[in-house]
């Protein structure tokens, strides 16, 4: 038995088992950890030997609880498979408390709350189990948990679509309107939602009801988002008669804030053979000229779009770093080649460490697909954007870049079935408008002050640093 006066605060920390999921949750607990929280981590069991590869590097020692022996690989496609795997969960309560129990046989204080991912479901069965609180973290932005806020009331029959009979909701084109993000083209609103509404409606009630919620943001980035999500917390917990989620803004959860050239090896790393080769190809170019490409962990390339974008390359002559770690095969005969000995071109088919990248004085632009993190990367780096969301809450999170925080342009346009097809006129017009044309140095000095604010925030004193300290107060003992 434990006495109050060795009473000490312990997380159970949950993470979606996703490279950019775990990096971000893993970084924040880290921060955790810090400052004297215990550290546990749930995780499924083939995940372990890749996150430790994060602990390693750290040098500090988390503990883990596995389950699930039998999964080898988190499914990615289609998204549905993923949503499959989110509620794997719900079916090991029992092993995690049992071990849960032996652990603190053998000294290990009790938890003392749980700080889980957004995408987990059953967190609030186990939370109950335990008698502790619950914490949502995102590792995506503050327009993301807006929409999440809003589910529970668009996405079910009181909600502005038709629900079909098999639960899925019938598609409309018309901009939705949500509080703090401008009109949206339901497409951009997450296709997947109107495939998987019961998910997003269950995670998004899930979060409703937990007294903290954890963003990995800073305010200047989506103040309209996040000063609506707080105001619709307090609303939400006034008609329900609980007491609020408390919000904490804890980003850019990632070293670009800080600027540090460190990079991390996570289980999504191919190969690190070109990373030192394009940091030294990125030394020979001139100041802001490079154009970097890259579609973030998993998304996989199409072949079609890496012809249209290598001819586009070629005709707008602007120098390009492109990672592709698929359909290599689909590039023009001789681009590559050709490219590299004219000085213009580096194709890297392996993992790069993106951070060293976008922190090079040559890079000028990056075409991005918006996941969360490369988003608040190249913000945090002072780096303008082309956006091309391909799947997930990208295209919201495009959406917000582009109208709002205006710190990037978008090429294509989404739809309920996925990007359009982009042709190489598109590219190449879009890519001017970035590296070359007015518009995008009016965007550029924009991101450079977002990049201030981003490091400011996570400085020791700044609004990031001591929203982890308020929320380490809030851990009970
Ligand atoms: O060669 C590479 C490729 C990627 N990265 C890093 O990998 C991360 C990629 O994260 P992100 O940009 O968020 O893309 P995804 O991997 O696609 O992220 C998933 O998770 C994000 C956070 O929840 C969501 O916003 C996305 O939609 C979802 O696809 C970033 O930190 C990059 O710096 C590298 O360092 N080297």
């Amino acid at each position: 038995m434990v006495s109050d006066g060795e009473r000490k605060k312990h997380a159970l920390v949950i993470p979606f088992p996703m490279h950019a999921h775990v990096a971000a949750i893993y970084r924040f607990a880290l921060q955790l950890a810090s400052r004297g929280v215990i550290i546990t981590l749930v995780v499924p069991a083939a995940e372990i030997p890749k996150m430790k590869k994060y602990e390693e590097l750290q040098g500090l020692d988390f503990d883990f609880i596995s389950y699930d022996e039998t999964v080898t690989e988190v499914p990615l496609f289609p998204f549905h498979k993923i949503v499959d795997f989110a509620s794997v969960l719900d079916q090991h309560f029992d092993p995690i408390l049992q071990e849960l129990k032996v652990r603190q046989t053998a000294g290990l204080p009790a938890p003392t709350c749980i700080i889980y991912d957004r995408f987990c479901t059953g967190v609030d069965v186990i939370s109950e189990k335990l008698g502790v609180p619950y914490y949502t973290f995102f590792s995506c932005g503050a327009v993301f948990a807006r929409y999440m806020q809003e589910a529970p009331r668009l996405l079910t029959k009181e909600g502005p679509f038709e629900v079909n009979e098999d639960g899925t909701l019938q598609r409309v084109d018309g901009p939705v309107n949500i509080p703090g993000l401008p009109p949206i083209p339901a497409p951009y609103l997450l296709a997947d939602s109107f495939r998987t509404p019961h998910w997003r409606v269950r995670t998004g009630r899930v979060m409703q009801n937990a007294p903290a919620v954890i963003i990995n943001t800073f305010y200047e980035l989506e103040k309209p988002q996040i000063d609506e999500f707080r105001r619709q917390c307090a609303e939400q917990a006034a008609a329900s008669g609980r007491k609020k989620s408390e919000v904490f803004l804890v980003g850019p959860l990632s070293d670009a804030a800080t600027f540090k050239d460190r990079s991390f090896v996570s289980g999504a790393a191919q190969s690190v053979n070109d990373r030192a080769e394009c940091l030294r190809w990125l030394d020979t170019q001139q100041p802001q000229s490079v154009l970097y490409i890259c579609l973030g962990s998993w998304v996989k390339w199409d072949p079609v779009q890496v012809v249209e974008l290598a001819v586009a390359l070629e005709a707008a002559g602007v120098s390009f770093l492109w990672v592709l770690s698929s359909a290599l095969e689909a590039l023009p005969e001789g681009f590559e080649q050709r490219t590299r000995e004219a000085g213009k071109g580096f194709i890297a088919s392996g993992w790069v460490p993106q951070l060293q990248i976008l922190h090079h004085a040559s890079v000028g632009g990056f075409i991005s697909h918006c996941g969360w993190n490369s988003c608040i990367e190249s913000v945090s780096l002072g780096v303008p954007m082309l956006c091309w969301p391909q799947i997930a809450e990208q295209p919201l999170n495009c959406r917000y870049l582009v109208d709002e925080a205006k710190v990037g342009v978008e090429v294509g346009h989404f739809t309920f079935d996925g990007p359009a097809l982009v042709r190489r006129e598109e590219f190449e017009s879009e890519i001017r408008r970035l590296m070359v044309d007015d518009e995008g140095k009016a965007i550029r000095s924009r991101v450079q002050q977002l990049k201030l604010n981003a490091h400011d925030a996570v400085a020791k004193g700044g609004a990031s640093y001591r929203a982890v300290d308020e929320l380490v107060e809030m851990i009970p003992f």
